[in-house]
């Protein structure tokens, strides 16, 4: 008599952010039943857009940027087809407190060379200032233990003291790059991932420090178009759908399934938790908290905030696509008029304003926030003082990251937990990266190959980094003595999928 074959084994994936997402989209088509579970009525999570109740358009929670160094979430937006939906900037423009413009783009002279030019053409900073900086990043770039040994509680802040920098520099150069790539003030910060930021976004690879700006809002990138592709390929997609208790078997060594707050239960093999960190403690069943005494740490893991201010102005006030303004309240404008087509009924510009670890706005009303930024772009644009706000809203999301305080890598667990069955995902689990949309997909991909390895079908998911151009690799990698590249490449080729999948 022939025998049905087994069922697909079940995984449930908690939670629809690009973690979540990631961890689907790479499992598709590999002989699994998947259903994802979101508690919101849409896809994205922390990278998703609004609907305005006035206008119906979508409004992103706040700007997304990713570095062409991303290499993990490029790879999927290659696998889901939405790849053609960013625009590559290959200059960075900085407008210095003094209204003048200076342009970061790669120039002649190999990596970790190729920004040398541009950083000494930069007007906002003199000459006794790039000096400083130059001798900064030199002796940051070539002390690959930063922030480890006995010095693992000093914070970024205190390393620049300590190799030469000032207050000048610190402003001008250190904040103006770190505090919006890191989310975090440097006085705060971990030395370890400030180097990194620096190692491997602007002086491995020529392009490492190119700029995607998506061209379309967030809620349409990895929230209508996700929930299309993934529920074109078989997943079960549930929006409005909040997980009440992660479940296990008596002793905790198993994972059993997933029950609803409406009280349903989902029975699974595997189940991902890719909800944020200060979440995931709570989903757990006290059987499985015990057995994964990493969630102890997530309690000491703080939250840093971004503040973003959407300003629609009755005329072009901005004249550039994006702007970078070191020394100012505003850290960064984007302009969504020229970078996505976007713009008040009956013409004018939209303009969304990013304050990256805007702890001291804690105390400031919406209108205060808005006022101080309007002030600001009085002052870089005279064209703003005239114009006319038709429009605005000032989002701050107080959980935006974890913050990357000194030491944070040790309260980061991996995606592999101790009970059967289970998996951690989300920006905050070990990825060697900061909280970022590619944090979040390098954590997805790996709770992915862990489930393979458990199907016994392996398979490597996670992307090298990017190549290190030859000079840059002999001078900064740990393999620099032998000359040696830090990746294999035995990984999955994802062939390019055209835009619009
Ligand atoms: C304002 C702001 C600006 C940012 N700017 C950038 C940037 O420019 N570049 C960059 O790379 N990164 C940026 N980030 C960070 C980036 O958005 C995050 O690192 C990334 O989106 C995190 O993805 P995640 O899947 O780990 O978590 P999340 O996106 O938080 O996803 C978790 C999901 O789980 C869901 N959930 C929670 N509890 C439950 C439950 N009980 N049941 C079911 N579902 C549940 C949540 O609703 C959410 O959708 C920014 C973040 C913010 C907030």
């Amino acid at each position: 008599m022939m025998r049905n074959p087994p069922p697909p084994p079940h995984l449930v994936i908690v939670g629809g952010g690009l973690a979540g997402l990631a961890t689907a989209a790479t499992l598709v088509d590999r002989g699994l039943r998947i259903t994802l579970l979101e508690s919101r009525p849409r896809l994205g999570g922390r990278a998703s857009s609004f609907t305005d109740p006035v206008t119906g358009e979508l409004v992103d929670n706040c700007q997304h940027v990713s570095m062409v160094c991303c290499t993990n979430l490029d790879d999927f937006c290659r696998r889901v087809g939405i790849a053609g939906l960013f625009r590559r900037e290959p200059t960075i423009t900085f407008l210095g407190p003094d209204g003048r413009t200076s342009t970061l783009r790669a120039g002649f002279g190999p990596a970790p060379f190729h920004l040398g030019g541009s950083f000494l053409r930069a007007k906002y900073l003199g000459w006794g200032d790039k000096m400083r900086v130059a001798y900064g990043l030199a002796r940051l770039a070539l002390d690959r233990d930063a922030g480890g040994g006995d010095r693992r509680d000093e914070s970024f802040a205190d390393w620049l003291w300590r190799h030469g920098q000032n207050v000048r520099t610190i402003h001008l150069f250190w904040a103006t790059v770190l505090v919006s790539a890191l989310n975090e003030r440097l006085d705060q910060m971990d030395v370890g991932l400030a180097r990194q930021v620096f190692v491997d976004g602007f002086l491995m690879n020529r392009e490492g420090f190119q700029m995607e700006v998506p061209s379309a809002p967030l809620g349409e990138l990895y929230g209508a178009r996700l929930e299309t592709w993934l529920r074109d390929r078989g997943v079960d997609v549930r929006l409005t759908t909040g997980v009440r208790s992660i479940d296990a078997d008596e002793d905790g060594s198993t994972v059993r399934g997933v029950t609803l707050r409406n009280g349903e239960t989902i029975d699974a093999d595997m189940v991902v938790a890719a909800v944020p960190f200060d979440r995931v403690g709570g989903l757990l069943d006290p059987a499985i908290r015990g057995r994964v005494p990493a969630i102890e740490g997530l309690g000491r893991l703080e939250s840093s905030p971004i503040t973003g201010v959407h300003l629609w102005f009755d005329r072009p006030v901005c004249p550039l696509d994006h702007a970078v303004a070191p020394g100012r309240f505003l850290q960064w404008v984007f302009n969504h008029t020229a970078l996505q087509g976007r713009s008040p009924k009956g013409g004018g510009q939209y303009l969304q304003v990013v304050i990256s670890a805007s702890y001291d706005l804690a105390w400031m009303s919406k209108e205060m926030i808005r006022d101080a930024v309007l002030a600001d772009l009085a002052e870089m644009w005279p064209a703003a003082e005239d114009a006319n706000l038709v429009r605005w809203w000032v989002v701050t999301e107080h959980g935006a990251t974890f913050a990357p305080r000194p030491g944070v890598a040790a309260l980061r667990p991996p995606q592999r937990t101790p009970v059967d069955g289970l998996f951690l995902a989300g920006d905050w689990t070990d990825t060697g990266w900061p909280a970022t949309m590619e944090g979040a997909v390098r954590s997805g991909y790996l709770a992915a190959q862990g489930i393979l390895e458990d199907l016994d079908r392996p398979a490597r998911l996670l992307r090298p980094d990017l190549t290190p151009d030859r000079l840059a690799g002999r001078l900064l990698t740990p393999q620099a003595d032998s000359g040696g590249l830090r990746f294999a490449p035995d990984f999955e080729e994802v062939s390019p999928e055209p835009a619009g999948g």
